[in-house]
């Protein structure tokens, strides 16, 4: 498949189009990295295809990565069968972006705007430093609206890249500069609210965050020290793990399936399920669900992050799904977080 250098992105599939009728002789179509179609109440998602027919999809509303699948069109992210596509409503699954401030920490609305949002494709990024052998990704861009800047009064570009690697692994960088012109910094809480589909929650484990300090969500925010072996899941949890590891692995041992997920820039990491009273509360999310899935939510949380005006933040999450065999202790879980 021939594909332009990574650092620019073939135009759209309309823009192709209207470029080709202009020219002569009419060059070859490139193929794209990513097509632009409809989704759910016509709001346009980016589909993205890889080898061997991994995939991705992206909702340029919130920019929010809704379905990630690997070679055997098994979907590994989670979106609720009652989520809501439209505007104001944050999309409930997936990857939705927590900026310009996670959960309650702060003044604004839960979890910040970025989430519900109209982003643009950036067809001209900034050069980001990338593996030669991702040929499928986008950029998408959100700059702050005279209606933002009322709430949050500070000029910014956030540009997120969405990359799909040759063997179906997911890659999400967010770069967000300050272009404040009055010289004012700004700081920001920001997470990745990577929601993923399990077998049955009871089956999970989470690996790399035993020991951690947490702050408890469900406990006024008070930080306690995690005892014992691996996450488990009984009941309702809502922690933010300060200074986790850049690995965590989700182990679901029904489905032989361990996510590994590798972040940098973010310190934290916070791991949600709102079991079976939240899930009812829930408009957008069915009475069960919460069997099925899991959040793990690369994160900076406890230590907001400080932009002067022409500085920009790099923080990047990489999933894989790797078939796994455990079955009552076999896989040794350093394997797979130091492998
Ligand atoms: O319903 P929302 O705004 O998408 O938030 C869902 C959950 O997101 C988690 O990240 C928070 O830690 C929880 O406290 C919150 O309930």
């Amino acid at each position: 498949m021939a594909a332009p250098p990574p650092s620019s992105p073939s135009p759209p599939p309309a823009a192709a189009a209207a470029a080709t009728q202009q020219t002569q002789p009419q060059p070859q179509p490139q193929t794209p990295f990513y097509e632009l179609v409809k989704g759910n109440s016509g709001l346009e998602k980016v589909l993205l295809r890889g080898t061997r027919g991994f995939s991705a999809e992206v909702y340029l509303y919130g920019a929010q990565v809704t379905s990630w699948k690997n070679d055997h069109a098994e979907e590994l992210l989670f979106v609720s069968s009652k989520a809501i596509f439209k505007p104001p409503k944050a999309i409930r699954g997936g990857i939705p972006i927590c900026f310009p401030q996670f959960g309650t920490h702060g003044n604004l609305e839960q979890h910040g705007f970025a989430r519900n949002r109209l982003w643009t494709i950036d067809d001209n990024p900034p050069p980001l430093p990338v593996n030669p052998a991702i040929k499928s990704f986008v950029d998408l861009i959100l700059r702050p609206s005279d209606e933002d800047l009322k709430i949050w009064p500070h000029s910014f570009e956030f540009r997120l890249r969405v990359a799909l690697g040759p063997n179906g692994d997911l890659s999400l960088t967010s770069r967000i500069r300050n272009t404040n012109t009055d010289g004012r910094s700004f700081s920001y809480t920001f997470a990745y609210h990577t929601y993923f589909s399990v077998s049955d929650i009871s089956e999970v484990r989470v690996e790399g965050l035993e020991t951690m300090d947490y702050l408890d969500n469900l406990k006024g925010k008070e930080r306690f020290t995690e005892q014992g072996d691996a996450i488990v899941f009984e009941s309702e949890i809502d922690k933010v793990y300060l200074a986790a590891p850049s690995k965590i692995a989700i182990i679901d041992h029904e489905k032989k399936r361990t996510f590994v997920l590798t972040k940098e820039g973010l310190p934290d990491a916070v791991v949600w399920n709102p079991w079976d009273k939240k899930a009812k509360a829930m408009q957008d999310f069915g009475d069960g669900e919460y069997k099925h899935m899991l959040c793990v939510e690369p994160a900076a949380v406890e230590k907001p992050i400080t932009l002067k005006p022409g500085e920009e933040w790099k923080g990047r999450l990489a999933l894989s799904a790797v078939p796994s065999s455990y079955c009552s202790g076999q896989l040794d879980p350093l394997k797979v977080l130091q492998g």
